[in-house]
């Protein structure tokens, strides 16, 4: 079982460049399946959800190609099989996200409900409500939703669509299946992240009639075709989140190159006024944290909300690093049920930390010692990662297919700024 070895105590210094990012690049890999002739995209990062996505894609006869430069090549000139089954749609549920894409496109799809997981529920009752709004018929049989359209109808209708809560993977699905549909769709209550953002300009490339991309208000004439484009991925607001909170935690000086301050709004935010120096360029944010060392950092108190609030795949990480600074800080997470579970690991490094459902109590000033832990999500794997960069002693991070989800190479990348972490699959002297 591979692990993290992380030996804790040196600063970050240097240069990084921040990778595609997945969560833009799983709604683009589907929208391929929208035309039949050749999707190019661009920065598409390395990580085991594209990996996975680019197999589900495959599966339903799409031929796919990810090249060494991170170039992704899609035709789904003919579907075969377009189905999302479970054993996929269980490691990766932005599975869903094939959903939308191939209503709009063939009339049919039959996809694995992807069930709750460790951070929560997750139902995706809003995405098959809008396609129902559509005109899509919809049944759930042996854990899958098969949608179809009724006989004698060719294709989805425009409607207008008020999602019960913002919903981005929601938002994603309706957005490529009204690209395709008859006349005009309104999606009111729409998810504004920069990820939907990337997604409707692509759309656009193929064709699609999009306006209100970013606001809560999306407006989408549906066209009859859309035709193949080539688009690059935009840079992942949460791998350079992570990276920040990671520099502001040890110290140094890092240009992060590609990282979007725009994007980044709520968090850059709390960063400066923890006392850490951010300067926003045009393509790259450079972060200076001389306060971590003479432990003048002042712990923040937030909550996670839609965008352009706090997100959510940012708490875990600022967490940890409110951890080591100074004073006490209020986290609640406001999107998912149960994404504490950082908690009991992050304890375990020495942190002092309350959770009581959505609300998480922090005592800062924390000195880290290093010890075995173990991810249990996505960004839980980051928190730990970052735990383990300022812990004294070393640190064995494990379940690392959690982190592979969504990290592009993250320990060469550390490497390269200093930071002693190195994959081991023997271990290291953690007990
Ligand atoms: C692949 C991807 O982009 N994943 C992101 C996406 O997940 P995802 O799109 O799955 O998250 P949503 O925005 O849909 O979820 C927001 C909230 O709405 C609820 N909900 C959602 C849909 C629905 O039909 N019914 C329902 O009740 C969810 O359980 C959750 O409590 O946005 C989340 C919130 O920013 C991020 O944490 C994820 O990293
Ligand atoms: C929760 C996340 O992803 P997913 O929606 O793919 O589980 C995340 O990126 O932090």
């Amino acid at each position: 079982m591979e692990q993290l070895i992380i030996r804790g105590g040196q600063r970050l210094n240097g240069e990084v460049t921040i990778s595609g990012a997945k969560n833009a690049a799983l709604p683009l890999l589907c929208a391929a399946l929208l035309t039949d002739e050749p999707v190019t995209l661009h920065n598409v990062p390395r990580l085991h959800d594209v990996q996975t996505m680019l197999a589900l894609l495959h599966h339903m006869g799409v031929a796919t190609r990810h090249d060494a430069g991170n170039t992704a090549h899609l035709h789904a000139g003919r579907l075969g099989e377009p189905e999302a089954p479970y054993a996929l749609v269980r490691s990766m549920r932005a599975s869903i996200l094939a959903l939308g894409p191939l209503m709009a496109r063939i009339g049919y799809a039959k996809v694995a409900l992807p069930g709750g997981c460790a951070i929560g529920s997750r139902p995706v009752d809003q995405h098959i409500r809008g396609l129902q709004a559509m005109g899509a018929e919809t049944v759930v049989e042996h854990g899958n939703i098969i949608a179809t359209l009724p006989r004698g109808v060719q294709r989805l209708r425009g409607a207008r669509i008020t999602t019960d809560m913002v919903t981005v993977t929601g938002t994603e699905n309706l957005l490529m299946a009204a690209a395709l549909a008859e006349g005009e769709t309104i999606l009111a209550n729409a998810a504004q992240e920069p990820e939907i953002v990337d997604l409707a300009e692509m759309l656009i490339a193929m064709g699609a009639q999009i306006e209100g991309h970013g606001t809560g208000r999306i407006r989408i004439q549906g066209v009859a075709r859309l035709h193949g484009c080539e688009h690059s991925v935009v840079a992942d607001r949460i791998e350079a989140g992570t990276f920040l909170c990671a520099v502001a935690a040890t110290g140094g000086e890092v240009l992060l190159h590609k990282a979007r301050g725009k994007h980044l709004g709520a968090v850059l935010e709390k960063l400066r006024d923890m006392g850490v120096g951010i300067e926003c360029l045009d393509d790259g944010i450079r972060i200076s944290s001389p306060g971590a060392a003479s432990g003048q950092l002042q712990a923040q108190s937030f909550r996670t909300t839609e965008y352009p609030g706090f997100p959510t795949d940012m708490q875990a990480q600022f967490m940890a690093l409110n951890c080591v600074a100074q004073g006490t800080s209020t986290i609640t997470e406001t999107i998912f049920e149960n994404r504490f579970m950082h908690v009991g690991e992050l304890q375990r490094l020495g942190a002092h930390i309350q959770a009581d459902g959505k609300v998480a109590v922090v005592e800062g000033g924390s000195r880290l010692s290093g010890a075995a832990v173990n991810s249990t999500d996505l960004r839980a794997s980051a928190s730990l990662v970052i735990a383990g960069l300022v812990a004294e002693g070393e640190t064995c991070v494990g379940e690392l297919h959690h982190l592979d989800r969504g990290y592009d190479d993250i320990e060469s990348k550390l490497r390269g700024l200093g930071a002693d972490i190195r994959r081991s699959s023997h271990g290291g002297h953690c007990a």
